[in-house]
């Protein structure tokens, strides 16, 4: 579904992405994780044609470089920036109907009452505006557009990002409901949570993949994953084919 072949970033002083490639098959959940600095974000932002880049990007076997942010949404590349970006002035509910815009003629693969059966502490804040919710309905919010939106492949940047645990707990629930029938990319400093929704991972550092391979292997290989991203050790948890969501055989 996405390939990504020897991509480049450059920012003014900074080579941010050192020739990349990855790829992503239909239903697959990947996780990209990497110390501050490694190019996360870059490489989520080419995709999203965000930043000029070096390389070929393409979704569906077509190349999407250059393409316009209409093009992309109407084709199912759905971004969760850092950050959240709801709208402050808008309610919870207007919000997610941003997200049906979005979608354009494409038929609905998630409807408002799927968004707030995923999150039901939104339900009540329908008519609350963006500006007056915290971080997580934020994120709540920022999600349930994005699954409205009709995702193909849905990108997201830190989605547990200044939450407290048990907000991570409820969005990381609520993508491994998702997980066996949408297509996700996730960045991720929260390693753990990250390789146990994910079934393959890449890490980056500084701008390059230093390793990349299924979640288990990469968890077998903690002391070596733990070096890259700048820990003494790090907590993966019980991650295991188990706890792994369904797959799409390819
Ligand atoms: N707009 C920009 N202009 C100049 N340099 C940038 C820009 N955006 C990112 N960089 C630099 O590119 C490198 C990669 O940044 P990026 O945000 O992609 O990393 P990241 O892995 O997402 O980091 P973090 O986990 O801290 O968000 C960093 O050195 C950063 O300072």
């Amino acid at each position: 579904m996405l390939e990504i072949s020897n991509l480049n970033v450059h920012y003014t002083a900074t080579h941010a992405i050192r020739g990349v490639d990855m790829s992503i098959a239909e239903n697959e959940v990947v996780c990209l994780l990497g110390p501050n600095g490694a190019g996360k974000s870059s490489l989520l932002r080419s995709i999203s044609q965000l930043v000029p880049y070096e390389g070929t990007i393409e979704f569906d076997g077509e190349t999407i470089d250059n393409r316009p942010p209409a093009f992309l949404s109407r084709v199912g590349l759905i971004h969760v920036p850092e950050g959240r970006h709801v709208f402050p002035t808008l309610s919870v509910h207007e919000n997610l109907q941003i997200g049906a815009h979005a979608r354009g003629s494409r038929p609905a693969l998630y409807s408002y009452d799927d968004v707030y059966d995923l999150f039901p502490a939104l339900t009540r804040m329908r008519k609350r505006q963006g500006f007056a919710l915290s971080g997580g309905e934020q994120q709540m919010v920022a999600l349930g557009r994005a699954l409205v939106a009709a995702p193909r492949l849905l990108l997201l940047d830190e989605p547990s990002l200044g939450l407290a645990p048990s907000v991570v707990a409820t969005v990381y629930r609520a993508l491994s409901e998702i997980a066996g029938r949408t297509t996700i990319l996730v960045v991720e400093q929260n390693t753990s949570d990250a390789l146990a929704l994910a079934r393959r991972g890449y890490v980056l550092a500084e701008g390059r993949v230093v390793m990349n391979g299924e979640s288990s292997a990469l968890t077998d290989r903690k002391a070596v994953l733990a070096s890259y991203l700048g820990q003494t050790d790090i907590d993966v948890g019980d991650v295991g084919e188990d706890r792994l969501p369904p797959m799409t055989e390819k």
